[in-house]
């Protein structure tokens, strides 16, 4: 993109500002062209990154069989550095492994690797990379990140949803004491719980409502709450982390992979028709200066920046993205804390001293060091996002003083940098006391590289910080937490985000 970029206003000058600009323009890209060749000369001296031997052809395919490519990059990073090079059949992939290089990549040479090259299943369910977080760095990208911004992810607008996020906690204890009430000695489903008043929340902050159902035109039949959930959030998880073979061979593209295809064409058949009946639905409120009030309102209001298809697609991410990884993270922190009584027991006992008998609020997180140490420590040991989507280099750079020439795939390997055994004493030990540096800002949310960094920082690190905290504290200020018999085991991970397998399962006890 960055090129087009360039060279785009001298083309505009050259058309509206006569011979001595259009001389100029024309000496200033012979500037450019003298100077990319140098810099070309001068990268291209320094070495090339190590390679991790693979097989031919298929180079180091068989070794990243199964579908957790973050701890086999982790593994490498011992034996080649922290940062190498390995080949997925016919594409080259840098893996970046520690801080300092991830940030040279997603900072200094952000410039050079602004772009995506999508899989073939990522092409259908971004319809194009029209999300915000798979788009590359474009006019699209800037216009629809202002709006979520100003709608829903940044400070301002997190404030005025706070009544959704305290709707969140106390749904949750309500119906955990109501589970507790039908069966006192059942272990509980965390996600079970969770995950609905997530999607809940995500309802309200993107369409202003929490929708109970929908009629579905496209399938002339009516989608209940549930059946949203699965069609917009559960089967594009999925659908995310499939493999088609011909992602590896693009020359081998002309072959047809019918049943994958069938399987991501009827994902996307079902949530484009889910998002666009829950739009018209809300269209029908929405009148054109009216204050705004979800995302939606903000994407309308500047309808002619989007098409309808765009809409869709943001609609979709907004919900999506709001319901999964600040799941993974109160999941894994619940799991921890019920494994580790004595750190549940500090946590308890530091709401009681700042809350005494008073519900935690979000007021409150200030004077809560502990609970913001759990929040990081959970992100750094169970990084949510383990690897960033795939950034594509389109011209030559440089990274950790190696030359990565224009055509390479860079993959970010945040679960590795969390892992640095040079940056973190013990780091497969979960230690919130690690955290406790005496330097409590509970605004800040960049402790580990688990929100990324850069331009493309996550924009949605204010809410999960939030929501995830308010969670982890409601939870155990109201229970006592104790892993159900075999949960300790259960600490196996899928799909793209770390998600825990088996969805933890607790004893719990109310508090007196
Ligand atoms: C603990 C929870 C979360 C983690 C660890 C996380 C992590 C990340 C990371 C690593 C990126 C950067 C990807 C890149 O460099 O390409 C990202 C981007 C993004 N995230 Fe999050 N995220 C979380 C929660 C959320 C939530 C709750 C939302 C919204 C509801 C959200 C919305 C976004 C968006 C829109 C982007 C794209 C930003 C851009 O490209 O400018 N995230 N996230």
């Amino acid at each position: 993109m960055a090129p087009n970029v360039q060279v785009l206003p001298w083309g505009t000058a050259v058309a509206v500002g006569g011979p001595a600009v259009a001389l100029g323009g024309l000496s200033l890209l012979f500037l450019k062209a003298f100077a990319d060749d140098q810099r070309r000369k001068s990268s291209s001296n320094l070495p090339l990154v190590p390679e991790v031997p693979g097989l031919p052809l298929i180079g180091n395919l068989l070794q990243l069989k199964e579908k957790k490519p973050h701890r086999t990059f982790a593994r490498w990073a011992e034996t080649y550095g922290p940062i190498y090079s390995i080949q997925t059949g016919a594409n080259k992939i840098v893996v970046l492994n520690s801080n300092d290089v991830a940030k040279e990549a997603m900072v200094t040479r952000y410039s050079s690797i602004s772009t995506r090259k999508l899989s073939k299943a990522l092409t259908i369910l971004t319809a194009g990379k029209n999300i915000i977080a798979m788009s590359d760095y474009d006019e699209f990208y800037k216009t629809a990140k202002k709006h979520i911004l100003i709608s829903t992810l940044g400070t301002h607008a997190q404030r005025r949803h706070r009544a959704h996020r305290d709707a969140l906690t106390e749904n949750i204890c309500n119906e955990l004491h109501a589970s507790l009430n039908e069966n006192p000695l059942e272990a509980v489903n965390f996600r079970d719980i969770y995950l609905p008043e997530l999607f809940r929340l995500g309802l309200k902050e993107v369409l202003g409502e929490d929708v109970e159902s929908i009629y579905v035109e496209e399938f002339g039949t009516t989608f209940s709450k549930e059946e949203l959930l699965k069609v917009l959030v559960h089967d594009l998880m999925v659908g995310a982390i499939e493999v088609d073979w011909r992602d590896f061979f693009p020359f081998l593209s002309w072959i047809p992979n019918k049943s994958f295809e069938d399987k991501i064409h009827q994902m996307d058949l079902r949530r484009g028709a889910a998002t666009k009946a829950l739009i018209k639905q809300q269209r029908k409120h929405f009148k054109p200066g009216q204050e705004i009030n979800c995302y939606l309102d903000s994407l309308l209001s500047d309808e002619k920046a989007f098409t309808e298809e765009q809409i869709m697609m943001l609609i979709w991410e907004g919900i999506i993205e709001t319901s999964d990884t600040t799941l993974v993270t109160a999941e894994w922190a619940m799991y921890e804390l019920a494994k580790d009584p004595a750190k549940q027991d500090r946590l308890f006992r530091e709401i009681k001293n700042v809350c005494g008998p008073n519900k935690v609020t979000e007021e409150n997180m200030c004077k809560l060091p502990y609970l913001s140490a759990i929040f990081h420590e959970t992100l750094r040991r169970h990084s949510p996002v383990p690897v960033v989507p795939l950034r594509y280099v389109h011209e030559d750079t440089v990274i950790g003083g190696y030359h990565i020439p224009a055509g390479t795939e860079i993959a970010i390997n945040l679960y590795g940098c969390n892992m640095d055994k040079e940056r973190w004493e013990n780091p497969e030990q979960w230690i919130p006391e690690r955290f406790l540096d005496g330097m409590h800002d509970y605004m800040e949310l960049h402790k580990t590289t688990a929100f990324g960094g850069g331009k493309r920082v996550c924009a949605g690190a204010l809410q999960a910080m939030l929501i995830a905290c308010i969670t982890i504290a409601r939870l155990v200020q109201e229970f006592e937490w104790r892993l159900a018999d075999g949960e300790e085991e259960n600490v196996d991970i899928v799909g793209l985000t770390n998600l825990k397998l088996h969805p933890l399962r607790a004893i719990i006890k109310p508090r007196t």
